[in-house]
């Protein structure tokens, strides 16, 4: 059948996923509507400006690797995704994972101030000006208010991101056909959800997202890439193992 063995129909498949994001997303979006005011004052802006450059890099990746580690654990609920080999759940991982933190960042977005969440408060793109890649930052921030743009719930959120993860494009799977059954019972889930709220002219839009998610993601493992070939023992101390693993 369409579904594994364990599920018996597509409203379990979503509850599962729904129930996994919201306990591995880090913050809740209410809290963080509390605290969306909540800039950084000029001293502070100043004080992240005038970290070097691998400083910046280290201070980012910390939370960029929990955020990563939030993701994992998010992956292990997608029904299905742990009957897939282990080569194949890192395969999936090694790209899907930062997409997904990506597509939560935008969770943590202010549209407007043009803002982002970060350290306990609402950032402009200026704060991050240090780590020198204006242009990454930049699509960080065009990405995210792609995304708000869309006001999207967070079980459209929770289905969409399992999508992203489930992706059988991905090189080097080992057992495709088996990723495309998880992938289309996923499909299924987000249909669902879509068509429950009445809002199927989004699936296109969600697609979309996904090829501008690849995009950016290539251009963020370039900018590793730099980063690591710059900075290498920084990048070879700071990263951890899961980090290597995921990104080397
Ligand atoms: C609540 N906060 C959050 O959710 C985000 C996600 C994880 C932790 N986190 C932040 O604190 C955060 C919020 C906004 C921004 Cl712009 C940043 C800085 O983002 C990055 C700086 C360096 C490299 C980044 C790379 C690269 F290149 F490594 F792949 C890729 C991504 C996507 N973001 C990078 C960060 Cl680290």
């Amino acid at each position: 059948s369409l579904y594994p063995h364990s599920l018996r129909n597509i409203d379990e498949l979503c509850a599962s996923i729904v129930r996994s994001h919201r306990e591995t997303s880090q913050y809740r979006v209410e809290e963080l509507q509390a605290l969306r005011w909540k800039l950084f004052s000029r001293e502070e802006i100043q004080a992240y400006q005038s970290k070097s450059v691998d400083e910046m890099w280290q201070h980012c990746a910390v939370r960029l690797t929990d955020a990563v580690q939030y993701v994992v654990e998010f992956a292990k609920h997608i029904p299905g995704f742990r009957m897939l080999s282990q080569n194949d759940q890192i395969a999936l991982l090694k790209t899907g994972s930062m997409e997904v933190v990506l597509v939560r960042m935008s969770r943590f977005f202010n549209t407007e101030n043009n803002t982002v969440f970060f350290d306990g408060k609402f950032a402009g793109g200026e704060v991050f000006k240090s780590l020198a890649c204006g242009d990454l930052i930049t699509a960080v921030f065009d990405f995210a208010h792609g995304m708000c743009a869309l006001k999207l719930t967070e079980h459209q959120i929770a289905l969409f991101s399992a999508l992203v993860l489930i992706n059988t494009d991905r090189p080097s799977l080992e057992d495709r056909s088996r990723v495309q059954r998880v992938q289309r019972s996923v499909e299924l889930g987000l249909t669902h959800i879509l068509r429950r709220d009445n809002q199927e002219s989004l699936m296109h839009k969600l697609y979309q997202r996904m090829a501008v998610l690849r995009s950016l993601c290539s251009l963020h493992m370039e900018k590793l890439r730099w980063f690591s070939q710059r900075y290498p023992l920084t990048a070879h101390s700071l990263f951890p193992p899961l980090y290597k693993e995921l990104f080397a």
